[in-house]
């Protein structure tokens, strides 16, 4: 069986190698060439799976990528192939809602925010913006959460309208890309919406580019009025509009969900789901895989306020403006995003770092922020 996986799926050889031959490809650069004799084929969000790629794929039976979005898969295509085909969902949910954080606690840093007084106003309140909602309610931080479909489904929890969320202090969007009705998302902050926002607020967009209209953005910040902005997708990626990024507070390229675990977390998503599809005992699991993080150990200085000792927790797995500092010092072509997505040194996720609390007031927050703990150190 041949398993053609894109470079970029994480682990592909070891859980798939038992299977059959493994292949790995390049996801801008693939031609339908090469890989016409695939049985199986694996991709992130750069391969565009569609007719001119997979048309002369006679002998497919299934395509997987292992991302939570899946907008770069032809899926109608693959009905009318009669394709099975399955995306990661929630693989990395953990590690956007983590990158959000990192960006709360920099901007509060740099503006001098107390953020228990803000609003975050959640737009797409599915696996992503689940967790991001868990970790702002352990940090005190009241939320709104928009998510239409989820409105009219039986989910007990409480929806608002867009009105609402454009009340919010933060706006953060997590919504997958939609181009038809009923509820698209495609440039769901148009114009319009865009120039109702004030420059106190803040827009942060860790979902599809295209949920942005990037062009009217660049066309409101040029006038001058404008939202802080955390831009982590871009329109056209990867040719972006490089043109914006002065005018955001942080800018990183497209690696919210660039955690090691949420990568890893992808790939074995696929795996489980082609083991039941081809009847094949499950005999890898992730933690097979891991290494050992970097930063285990870590105590919270209780000397601090709490809002800053719980930066300084988050800083040490992941600081954002690491990211952000290399992508304007680096990223001013397709080229160059290209580059900075395929060689970023992947994070550790928050739970990777046992933090020793001690008996300290923070402890039920260190927990909801997805640290592990470690009571029985610390002060
Ligand atoms: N920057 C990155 O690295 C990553 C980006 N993503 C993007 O974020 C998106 C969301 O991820 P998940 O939460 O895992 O997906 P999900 O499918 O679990 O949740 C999406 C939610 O959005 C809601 N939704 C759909 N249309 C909406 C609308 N018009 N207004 C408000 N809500 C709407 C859905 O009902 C659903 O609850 C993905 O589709 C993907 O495009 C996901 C992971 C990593
Ligand atoms: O899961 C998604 O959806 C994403 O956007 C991924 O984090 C993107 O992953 P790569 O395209 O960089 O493999």
């Amino acid at each position: 069986m041949n398993i053609y996986c894109e470079d970029s799926l994480l682990y592909a050889r070891e859980f798939f190698c038992d299977w059959g031959e493994v292949r790995l490809f390049s996801g801008r650069t693939v031609k339908p060439d090469d890989i016409q004799d695939a049985d199986i084929l694996l991709v992130r969000s750069t391969t565009q799976v569609n007719q001119s790629l997979i048309g002369e794929c006679k002998q497919l039976q299934f395509v997987g990528t292992g991302t939570a979005g899946f907008n770069h898969l032809d899926t109608a295509y693959l009905t009318i192939r009669e394709l099975p085909w399955c995306a990661a969902p929630g693989c990395n949910a953990l590690a956007v809602a983590e990158y959000v954080v990192s960006a709360l606690f920099s901007l509060a840093d740099e503006q001098n925010w107390e953020l228990s007084e803000k609003t975050v106003g959640i737009v797409g309140a599915g696996n992503v913006g689940t967790a991001l909602s868990g970790k702002l309610e352990a940090l005190g931080i009241e939320y709104l959460l928009c998510d239409p479909p989820l409105a009219e489904s039986d989910d007990p929890r409480d929806f608002v309208g867009m009105p609402d969320i454009m009340a919010c202090d933060i706006i953060s969007l997590h919504v997958p890309l939609i181009e038809s009705d009923p509820f698209p998302t495609m440039h769901l902050f148009d114009e319009p919406l865009l120039a109702s926002l004030d420059p106190q607020q803040v827009l942060i967009n860790a979902c599809r580019g295209e949920v942005i209209n990037n062009r009217a953005l660049l066309e409101l910040c040029r006038d001058g009025s404008f939202p802080m902005l955390v831009m982590d997708v871009w329109e056209h990626e990867p040719d972006i509009c490089t043109e914006l990024v002065p005018y955001t507070q942080l800018a990183t390229a497209h690696i919210a969900g660039h955690t090691l675990e949420g990568k890893a977390r992808g790939t074995e998503m696929l795996y489980q789901h082609l083991a039941m599809l081809l009847n094949k005992p499950v005999a890898h699991k992730l933690a097979d895989f891991l290494p050992s993080p970097d930063v285990a150990e870590l105590t919270p200085d209780t000397t601090l306020a709490s809002q800053q000792a719980l930066s300084g927790l988050v800083f040490s797995v992941y600081d954002i403006r690491r990211d952000d500092a290399h992508f304007r010092a680096n990223v001013d072509s397709s080229e160059q995003f290209e580059y900075t997505r395929k060689h970023y040194a992947i994070r550790r996720e928050f739970a990777s770092a046992s933090v020793s609390t001690g008996n300290s007031s923070m402890t039920k927050a260190i927990l909801g922020l997805g640290f592990s703990v470690n009571p029985a150190k610390g002060e």
